[in-house]
């Protein structure tokens, strides 16, 4: 299978001198195309620091990440930042977005500053993607006129526009309810059925256990990992038991 990203021992650390702290510690991970990863660990293990190398968000002090073929330390800042609009997606616990400009106008704006797409297409594009989530009727409303699902519905649609290859969740379902939460879950196994690859970082349980593969990290280091079938609803407690059994196993 091919691979999408490949993190060959990475190592970030903060601080400096006697401070000085590898939150990441020669961390080994590779994502296939399409593959539905969840991260777990202990809070502070080095989950979303892992996400950020991987994506390009922050760079890394030692080891290489290599995303689509490329070597991101090798690639400069504007290239970097093509690459993460253009093949990344990103989906965060608060989705962040302007307080002056309606549903619609923050989910396109990113898509704006593609100068190879024509409005007419990206307004036919994001129009068609709240549809589908179900948020067609919100988009003149203010960001503060919509629930927190609503709202995160909004941050995938703005998310998926460009067609990414890959998309990253940071905690995408941290602030919402039990049922909101496995509405947008049902959202992000659809998106995954069609292709794109997504990786989530979470402390829920439920979620992690409807991908298929589960990272658990602790440490800065993946001490372990679980596969799980392709998500089917049926087998939910079944796939929960699994994830339990196995942070008992290991400590988490
Ligand atoms: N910019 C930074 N400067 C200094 N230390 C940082 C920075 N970012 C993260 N850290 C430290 O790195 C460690 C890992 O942080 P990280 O956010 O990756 O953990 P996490 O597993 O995602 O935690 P949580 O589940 O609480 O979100 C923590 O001890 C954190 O304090």
């Amino acid at each position: 299978m091919k691979k999408i990203i490949l993190g060959d021992r990475i190592v970030k650390s903060f601080g400096e001198g006697d401070e000085q702290r590898n939150v990441l510690d020669e961390v080994s991970v590779e994502i296939n195309e399409g593959e539905f990863v969840a991260v777990m660990g202990p809070s502070g293990s080095g989950k979303s620091t892992l996400m950020f190398a991987l994506s390009g968000m922050d760079r890394v002090n030692g080891g290489k990440v290599v995303f689509n073929g490329k070597d991101l330390s090798e690639v400069g800042e504007n290239e970097l930042s093509d690459l993460r609009r253009t093949k990344m997606g990103f989906v965060f616990q608060q989705p962040t977005m302007l307080k002056n400009l309606n549903i619609l106008d923050n989910i396109i704006l990113p898509s704006m500053r593609d100068n190879r797409k024509n409005v007419a297409t990206i307004l036919e594009e994001a129009g068609a993607l709240m549809k589908r989530v179900g948020i067609a009727e919100l988009e003149k409303r203010d960001i503060t006129q919509v629930s927190g699902g609503q709202l995160q519905r909004a941050g995938i649609c703005r998310a998926l526009l460009n067609k990414p290859k890959i998309i990253f969740g940071d905690e995408p379902t941290g602030a919402l309810n039990s049922q909101t939460s496995q509405e947008i879950m049902d959202i992000f196994s659809e998106i995954n059925a069609e292709g794109t690859a997504i990786m989530l970082v979470t402390h829920d349980v439920k979620v992690a256990a409807r991908t298929e593969r589960i990272l658990f990290m602790r440490d800065g280091k993946i001490v372990s990992e679980l596969k799980l079938p392709k998500f089917n609803e049926i087998d939910m407690e079944g796939r929960i038991e699994k994830v339990m059994v196995k942070m008992r196993g290991i400590g988490i």
